[in-house]
């Protein structure tokens, strides 16, 4: 499988290094950032090719992995399904637009392409889509990340958003990829509540979900990308794990 790259940053450097070593059994041929020279490090780690526009890849690859801004799915997604390719979407808080989430699909339906959605810096999301067969009575997110990971700085632990996820989306874009993914793995707009932690050195995601089946609580303490702190290490890994599932011919979980 021929891989393309959308955005070159803190995942993509991840991703890279993993196809780099060896890791992961994809050939990653073409970058593409809107910094040429971000796109152009990474290509150079493996002997790829850095293209000045995402159109110029898509003859040669079979997919591409999104890990640019919510405004590169709105943009530059829809180009790339509309040229029959598959997509891996990281930056999930765009899907929370029914409308362009609506849209997506249908280009990815009619150019018989797939938006896949990894489970990125979370835990649960297998549990959570299971527990959709049934009756889901809640779902609740609780965030809470050092103030630098949220772009701020303060001295006290504050509560900086309560309330659901379709809102949250758009005062913490950047942010709430976490709340996204799990609200559509679920079909429902979740509680979030995002919390600015000074004591907290990892990005914490505590998940909890009560229904039919029982309850089940995820804690998923993530140590931070040294090139992005906003960003999850585990994001980058859900990532590849997902690029080898699709060369895999079994699958295990949901
Ligand atoms: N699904 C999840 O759980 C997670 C998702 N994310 C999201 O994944 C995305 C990537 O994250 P990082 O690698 O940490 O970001 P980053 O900021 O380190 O890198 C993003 C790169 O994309 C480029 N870019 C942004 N918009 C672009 C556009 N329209 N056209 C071309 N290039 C563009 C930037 O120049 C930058 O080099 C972000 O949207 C982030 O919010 C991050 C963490 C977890
Ligand atoms: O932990 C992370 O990597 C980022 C995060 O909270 C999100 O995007 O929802």
């Amino acid at each position: 499988m021929i891989v393309g790259i959308l955005g070159c940053g803190a995942i993509a450097n991840l991703i890279t290094g993993f196809v780099r070593d060896g890791r992961v059994p994809v050939e990653l041929g073409f970058f593409y950032d809107r910094d040429l020279e971000r796109a152009e490090n990474l290509a150079s780690m493996v002997d790829g090719t850095a293209v000045l526009d995402v159109r110029d890849m898509l003859p040669e690859v079979d997919l591409v992995v999104e890990a640019a801004s919510p405004e590169a799915v709105r943009e530059l997604v829809p180009v790339v399904l509309e040229a029959g390719r598959d997509v891996v979407v990281m930056s999930v808080g765009a899907l929370m637009d029914p409308e362009l989430r609506k849209m997506l699909e249908e280009t990815a339906s009619r150019n018989n392409a797939t938006i896949h959605v990894p489970s990125g810096a979370i835990v649960g999301l297998d549990g959570l889509k299971a527990a959709s067969v049934g009756t889901i009575e809640s779902v609740k997110l609780v965030t809470r990340k050092p103030p630098r990971s949220l772009g701020i700085s303060m001295d006290e632990k504050k509560v900086l958003y309560r309330g659901r996820a379709s809102e949250a989306v758009k005062r913490f874009p950047l942010n709430i990829n976490v709340a996204a993914a799990l609200s559509l793995a679920c079909d429902r707009d979740i509680e979030v509540e995002i919390i600015a932690d000074p004591a907290v050195d990892r990005n914490v995601h505590e998940v909890t979900v009560r229904g039919d089946f029982g309850e089940f609580k995820t804690i998923t303490e993530n140590v931070r990308c040294s090139v992005n702190p906003k960003t999850s290490v585990m994001a980058a890994y859900s990532a590849i794990r997902l690029l080898k599932s699709l060369s895999e011919n079994m699958h295990v979980g949901t």
